[in-house]
């Protein structure tokens, strides 16, 4: 008999504005989900197949889960064992399945005990923040009979998130878009996740989100299409990525893979306080009046296209935060004009796209477009949507002009010369409004913001594929406005083949 399945998605993100900034409350990023995307499946655990109720690795007092505030010291008593499991589909089998068998302690808190060495930080503390928050609203009892016997979890996610050079030089086709297309679906990677390239569309973010709806959703606690529960979904994988990476960022890469395209503003680190220092429990965390994040809509316009590369440069791009950061904190009132000259560029970029969307009714809207496409956007004439695009160009170059100044600043290679050179020339063809270095920055990868026809595609994959001072592996992702989708999995090219059982 088959069993009961769930499975949803969470797109990409790609900071096209905001680096830094978006840090700071005071300040907004533009976040731009993509078309590839990451894919939770849940499935029931059939009835007798149920792992034995106890579990030889290792005791359950080395159980992972935080014990909630109020659940007091109680020994976990195995009064029902479900065995969930969290597979990462395209990586080697052996070394990317990690088990847990769920117990409880006290009246609600359920525990997880490793049941093989394997550990994954964000599977495990996703897991865990996900059971103790159904524990608590569905009681023990309740989340026991949930369970069942467990919960088999196959994680997917679209090629783009990894790095796919092997792959290609493997079939012997050049790193080009048409090649891409011409790989396997899901395509299985050699290594281990911690030995594989990541491209940084946010692979921990889309895991950790599209798991806790997954799960939630599986478990009847939340439904993906409502905006409520989109809401609870939110806060609890923020939540979870923050306590799995130890520390807490901006959280625009969750707000994505749950809300798609939007200008993000983040939420006060304080919320979460009472998650890292043991005093409140992750229910009444989620459910708090504290969580100030907003999203303010916004989308790029239609006939434009983002265009991604990721750029192996041969140099480990550090992590830039802590250093940046610093320099603020020592120079604040440079740091302060430096920031606000930053977000005048960033909003200027997001009022000039929203001006063209506004200017998609007019009808000559898409001819425009079309004829611009071979042209170099300098060049065109003073039209409305002309004059919009010009405009947009200009505020392109003024935010990467803002990154340069703060890369000058704080000693950080944020925009380095090299992706300087790169930018350039991809900017300097017909049809290309500008580019940047998403994120934080650094040699990895460069976006392209480009009129979405032939010419322009092809000249900036022209650039691409010859540019010889780095490598330069376009990905396939464009952009995309959604976020969390719930999927069926005939719907979704290859990802069946993938989650039936080999
Ligand atoms: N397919 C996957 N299955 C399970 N865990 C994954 C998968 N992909 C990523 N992860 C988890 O995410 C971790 C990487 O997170 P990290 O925060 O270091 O990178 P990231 O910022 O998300 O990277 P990028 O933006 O380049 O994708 C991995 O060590 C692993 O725990
Ligand atoms: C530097 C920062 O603002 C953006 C980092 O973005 P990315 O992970 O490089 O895409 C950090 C953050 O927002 O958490």
């Amino acid at each position: 008999m088959s069993q009961r399945q769930t499975i949803v998605s969470a797109p990409g993100k790609v900071l096209l504005a905001g680096g830094y900034l978006v840090l700071d409350r005071a300040y907004t990023g533009l976040v731009v989900a993509t078309s590839s995307r990451f894919y939770a499946s849940v499935s029931d655990v059939p009835a007798g197949a149920a792992s034995v109720p106890t579990s030889s690795f290792p005791s359950a007092s080395t159980s992972v889960a935080a014990t909630p505030a109020g659940s007091g010291r109680a020994t976990p008593q195995r009064v029902k064992s479900a065995r969930v499991s969290v597979t990462a589909g395209q990586f080697p089998k052996d070394a990317s399945t990690w088990a847990y068998d769920v117990v409880f302690a006290g009246e609600n808190a359920p525990k997880l005990v490793p049941a093989h060495e394997a550990r994954n930080k964000f599977v495990e503390v996703t897991l865990s923040n996900v059971l103790l928050y159904a524990g608590e609203r569905l009681g023990r009892d309740g989340l026991a009979r949930k369970l069942g016997a467990g919960l088999d979890v196959v994680v997917l996610a679209n090629n783009d998130f990894y790095s796919q050079r092997e792959q290609l030089a493997a079939a012997n086709l050049p790193p080009r878009l048409e090649s891409l297309a011409a790989l396997e679906p899901f395509c299985p990677l050699p290594r281990p996740i911690g030995n594989t390239n990541k491209t940084g569309l946010g692979s921990s973010a889309a895991l950790v989100t599209s798991l806790v709806a997954a799960l939630l959703q599986h478990l009847g606690l939340a439904d993906v299409a409502s905006a409520a529960d989109r809401d609870e979904i939110h806060s609890l994988a923020q939540a979870a990525h923050c306590l799995a990476q130890g520390k807490v960022g901006s959280g625009f890469d969750v707000a994505s893979a749950v809300y798609g395209t939007h200008v993000y503003r983040r939420f006060s680190p304080s919320v979460l306080e009472p998650l890292f220092n043991g005093t409140g429990s992750v229910l009444s965390v989620v459910r708090s009046d504290a969580w100030d994040t907003e999203q303010r809509p916004f989308r790029l316009p239609r006939g434009l296209r983002m265009m991604l590369a990721d750029v192996d440069a041969g140099t480990d791009t550090p992590s830039f935060v802590g250093k940046v950061l610093a320099w603020r904190k020592d120079k604040p009132e440079e740091a302060k004009k430096l920031w606000d000259r930053v977000d005048e560029s960033n909003r200027e970029l997001e009022a000039c796209l929203a001006a063209l969307v506004d200017a998609e009714k007019e009808p000559s809207y898409d001819q425009v477009i079309a004829e611009a496409a071979s042209r170099p956007i300098t060049e065109l004439s003073d039209g409305k949507v002309e004059a919009l695009l010009k405009r947009t160009r200009d505020a392109i170059l003024r935010v990467r002009a803002g990154m340069q100044a703060m890369s000058s600043a704080s000693g950080v290679a944020i925009e380095p010369v090299e992706q300087t050179r790169l930018l350039d020339t991809c900017s300097a063809c017909p049809g290309v409004l500008g580019g940047g270095v998403p994120g934080a920055g650094g040699y990895d990868a460069v976006w392209v913001l480009a009129l979405d026809a032939k010419a322009p595609v092809a000249s900036v994959e022209t650039v691409w594929g010859g540019w010889s001072e780095m490598s330069v592996c376009p990905l396939s992702a464009r952009q995309s406005d959604g976020g969390l989708q719930l999927e069926m999995s005939q719907a979704v090219p290859g990802l069946a083949a993938r989650l039936s059982p080999a």
